[in-house]
């Protein structure tokens, strides 16, 4: 086998609270990770050269160290001590910077796939240990599906499938670092968290209105406040009927889960016609066992 397709799933945070901060800055969360049918897709091919080649759609992507497809190539080809090369086309989907894991599920995407296409061998497990060296989410992004993530996130328990709804995501023209949000948190200031606990017993008990009248994001605070453009998205979502929304990650996307298709679809031809909202995609969660 010498060349590998793969698909690297978007997720949302249905969840995300901040409990406290370590040492060395990282911050530790409780959050309820779901991800969507919403991807970019990544071809691996072997070749014989020794080099790592990435090529995207996306212009004003590194192609370098700087990109996480190259290190997680890297990565593992310095680990095992590969001597022949790859040549990798990342075709982006996902929109950037947006607080959806983009990077951190192509990164994912490229380790699986050197795991294939070199047969390393490696299990899950170990490709998730491998991974959060790239980036806190990684391991959820290689795990999938609804998962509550502790730790700096890297501490996973795989949750039932989340109810099914749709999901309209809409991104404003702005980018945001995490780094910058995470940086600009101040945890003692946080005023309302949001029930996790009760978000997992309304998952393990499939209600979907229990669920989405608890959804919340303890980063909004300081991404709100940066960028107000969020509320307004959020406000429209209510209006044209989501169940819920809030932003997702460190933002500046915002979701908003439906039940109902055709309102959804109607929700989803609005916010397009909106100029606020650069970046419009209806889609539905991810379900591993669905396929
Ligand atoms: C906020 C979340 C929610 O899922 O997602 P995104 O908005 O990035 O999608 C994650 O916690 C982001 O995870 P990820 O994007 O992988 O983070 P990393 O690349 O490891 O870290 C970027 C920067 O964010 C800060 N960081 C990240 C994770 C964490 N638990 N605490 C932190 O303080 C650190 O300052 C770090 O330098
Ligand atoms: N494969 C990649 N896809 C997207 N961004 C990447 C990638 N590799 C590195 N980056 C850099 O990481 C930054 C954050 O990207 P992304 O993962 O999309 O954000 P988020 O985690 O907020 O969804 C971008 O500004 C980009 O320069």
């Amino acid at each position: 086998m010498n060349v590998i397709k793969l698909r690297a799933y978007a997720k949302i945070n249905l969840g995300l609270d901040v409990v406290g901060k370590r040492e060395d800055g990282y911050h530790e969360v409780r959050m309820i990770m779901q991800t969507i049918n919403l991807y970019d897709q990544i071809s691996m091919k072997k070749i014989s050269d020794s080099g790592i080649y990435l090529k995207t759609n996306l212009h004003y992507l590194p192609v370098n160290e700087k990109n996480l497809v190259y290190r997680a190539a890297k990565l593992l080809k310095d680990e095992f001590n590969i001597k022949h090369g790859v040549d990798i086309k990342l075709d982006k989907r996902i929109p950037v910077a947006a607080g959806m894991a983009g990077g951190s599920s192509d990164a994912a995407a490229a380790l699986v796939g050197m795991n294939k296409l070199f047969n390393l061998g490696l299990s899950k497990k170990e490709l998730m240990e491998r991974g959060v060296k790239l980036g806190a989410d990684v391991p959820y992004c290689i795990l999938r599906g609804t998962a509550l993530s502790e730790g700096i996130g890297e501490i996973l328990t795989p949750l039932a499938p989340a109810p099914e709804c749709y999901v309209l995501i809409a991104k404003p023209g702005i980018n945001v670092s995490t780094k910058f949000v995470y940086g600009n948190l101040n945890i003692t200031e946080i005023k309302e968290h949001p029930d996790i606990d009760g978000m997992i017993d309304n998952i393990s008990n499939g209600d979907l209105y229990g669920l989405t009248n608890k959804l919340g994001n303890v980063l909004e605070t300081v991404t709100i406040k940066e960028h107000p453009v969020i509320d307004t998205i959020k406000q429209e979502m209510i209006k044209y009927g989501a169940l819920g929304s809030i932003m997702s990650g460190s933002g500046p996307t915002v979701f908003g889960l439906f039940d109902n298709k055709k309102k959804a679809q109607e929700a989803f031809y609005h916010m397009k016609g909106l100029d606020i909202a650069k970046q419009v995609h209806l889609t539905d969660f991810f379900n591993q066992k669905r396929g």
